[in-house]
C-alpha cells in the first residue's frame, strides 16, 4: 500500500441543493460541522502526507475547526466550479511536491467513506476511483411537456456511480485537469478530466454508504451511517 500521498478536499461549494442557511460543509452532523468530520476521517488515513482544502474566499468558519490547526492541513482559495477548486489545490501542490506524488481527491461532502475502501484504493493502480456498481435498474430519460419520462432502459451491468476519493499522480492529474478545462470539457470529477486525456481509470468497488451529502435527507442518513460505524460494540464497551 502506498504512503506519502496527499489528499485534496474541494470544500468551496455553496450547497444550493441543500437549501440551508449556510454552506452544507458547515451543517452539523452528530454535533460537529460536516467538514470537520470529513477531515477527521482523512487525518486518520495511514500514510497520509498532507491535506489541501479548497475553500470559498468568503469562508470565515474554517479556522474555527480544530482540524484546521493540524500542521498537515493547508488551505487554498477554491473557484467557481468544483473542478476549479481542485485545480487551485493542485497548483499549490505542484509548486511543492514531485509529479509522481500520489494524490487522492475527496469531496468534503462525503464524511462516511470507510477506511477499508481507502486501503483498497491505495492498493489499486495509480489511476483509479471508488465507484459503486449500479444496483437499481437504470433509465435514460426524455423530456416532454409533462416532465421526464423513460426513453429507454440501460444495461446496468456496465453502469457505475462514481464516488470519491479519485486517485492519480499529481503531475498527470494537474496536466489533464488544466487541459480539459482549457478546452471547455465538462469536468464533474477527476476521472472525466483523465478520460478526456485518453486514460481509463480503474474502477474500485466502493461501499454504498459512501454517500455524498447533497439534499436535506442526506444529513440524517449520514448521521445514521456514522452512528452505526462508530457505535461501541460488545467487545469494546
Ligand atoms: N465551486 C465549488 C463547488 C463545489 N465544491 C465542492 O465539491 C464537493 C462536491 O460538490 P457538491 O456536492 O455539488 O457541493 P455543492 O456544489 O456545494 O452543492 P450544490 O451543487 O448543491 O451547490 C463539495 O464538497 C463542494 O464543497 C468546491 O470545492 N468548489
Ligand atoms: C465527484 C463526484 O462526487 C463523483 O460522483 C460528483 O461528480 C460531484 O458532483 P457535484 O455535483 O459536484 O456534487
Amino acid at each position: 500500500m502506498i504512503s506519502g500521498f496527499w489528499v485534496v478536499v474541494p470544500a468551496a461549494g455553496v450547497g444550493r441543493r441543500m437549501g440551508a442557511d449556510r454552506p452544507k460543509q458547515y451543517l452539523p452532523l452528530l454535533g460537529r460541522p460536516l467538514l470537520s468530520l470529513t477531515l477527521r476521517n482523512i487525518l486518520g488515513w495511514p500514510g497520509l502526507a498532507g491535506v489541501v482544502v479548497a475553500l470559498s474566499d468568503r469562508d470565515s468558519d474554517f479556522s474555527y475547526l480544530s482540524e484546521s490547526k493540524d500542521p498537515r492541513v493547508h488551505r487554498v482559495t477554491g473557484g467557481a466550479e468544483r473542478a476549479d477548486s481542485v485545480l487551485a489545490a493542485l497548483d499549490f501542490l505542484a509548486a511543492r511536491e514531485a509529479p509522481e506524488t500520489p494524490v487522492l481527491v475527496h469531496d468534503a461532502a462525503r464524511p462516511c467513506v470507510a477506511l477499508e475502501d481507502i486501503e483498497k484504493l491505495l492498493r489499486a493502480e495509480p489511476v483509479a476511483l471508488l465507484a459503486q456498481p449500479a444496483s437499481d435498474t437504470v433509465k435514460l430519460s426524455r423530456k416532454d411537456e409533462s416532465g421526464p419520462s423513460v426513453d429507454r432502459t440501460l444495461d446496468r451491468g456496465s453502469i457505475w456511480l462514481a464516488q470519491t476519493p479519485q486517485r492519480a499522480p499529481l503531475g498527470l492529474l494537474h496536466a489533464c485537469l488544466r487541459r480539459a478545462l482549457a478546452q471547455g470539457a465538462e469536468v464533474t470529477d477527476e476521472a472525466s478530466a483523465l478520460e478526456f486525456c485518453g486514460h481509463s481509470p480503474r474502477l474500485v468497488p466502493g461501499r454504498s454508504d459512501n454517500i455524498k451529502v447533497t439534499h436535506p435527507p442526506d444529513i440524517v442518513l449520514a448521521e445514521t451511517i456514522l452512528r452505526l460505524r462508530y457505535a461501541p460494540t460488545e467487545d469494546n464497551r
